[in-house]
């Protein structure tokens, strides 16, 4: 994926959770956004992924240059897979409805195709065993296996994580660390926010540090986690590597 980012600027209220950040990248497969609590990781992602708009500032996303024109905006949006750290499963349907109901109402397939492109999906990470249960019958790392499988069930251009583990216990979080690894593998282009600083480094093509609603450093991870520059990434590294 290529990403164009100038002088972007998004304030909610009083707060300026976006503070004139820029952010250039030719090519990569995985980006992921680490930094500080608060710092704008989520706020980007959702700019990105067309979730929010811009105050100020222009955002590209591959050949896709974002405006706020709700239509526009939308037609982005479906296009691309999302997915958050809390569940978001509809807890009322099965694991399989949960992937086929937005594969009919989002993006218009028919019935029998968007059953075809679930088992897929739910084959693929090898979820049919759960297909018929609620999410509450499942584990939170199958609850977000699942949330990954809807995600990628229609083959999105990007794939934006907010922090997919963070609710997680670590067994359910190398669980799917490893699924989103393996996406990573097979081609599927990603941005991430995470607080896990080892799969950062192990998954990243390259990694940004958000503070301050700004990018501070943005470099590949062996670089940036082995001879950070700036001095707010070294402490923030220092701290958080420490345990
Ligand atoms: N919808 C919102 N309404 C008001 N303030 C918001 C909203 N979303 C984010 N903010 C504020 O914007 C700033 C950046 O928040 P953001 O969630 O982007 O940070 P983050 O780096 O993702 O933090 P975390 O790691 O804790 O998830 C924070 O001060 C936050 O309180």
């Amino acid at each position: 994926m290529k990403l164009e980012v100038d002088r972007v600027t998004k304030r909610y209220g009083a707060t300026t959770a976006l503070d004139g950040l820029s952010l250039h990248l030719a090519s990569a497969r995985v980006m992921v956004l680490i930094g500080p609590s608060g710092g704008g990781k989520s706020t980007l992602l959702r700019v990105l992924g067309g979730l929010e708009t811009a105050d100020e500032g222009t955002v590209q996303v591959n050949d896709h240059r974002l405006i706020a024109d709700p239509a526009a905006l939308q037609a982005y949006r479906r296009q691309n897979g999302f997915l958050f750290q809390q569940f978001n499963l509809f807890p009322h349907m099965s694991a399989r409805r949960n992937i086929t109901l937005p594969l009919e109402k989002v993006h218009g397939h028919p019935p029998d195709k968007a059953l075809q492109l679930a088992e897929q999906a739910l084959g693929r990470f090898g979820l049919l065993e759960h297909a018929d249960k609620l999410p509450a019958q499942l584990s939170g790392g199958q609850q977000q296996r699942v949330g990954i499988a809807r995600a990628v069930a229609f083959s999105p251009e990007v794939l934006f994580l907010d922090e997919p583990t963070s609710a997680l216990d670590p067994e359910m979080t190398a669980e799917v660390l490893e699924l989103i690894q393996e996406l990573a593998e097979a081609g599927q282009d990603i941005i991430l926010s995470t607080h896990e600083m080892g799969f950062a480094r192990a998954v990243a093509d390259q990694v940004a540090f958000v503070a301050a609603g700004k990018i501070e450093e943005f470099r590949p991870p062996a670089e940036l986690f082995g001879a950070p520059e700036s001095a707010l990434c070294q402490r923030f590294l220092s701290r958080v590597m420490r345990y």
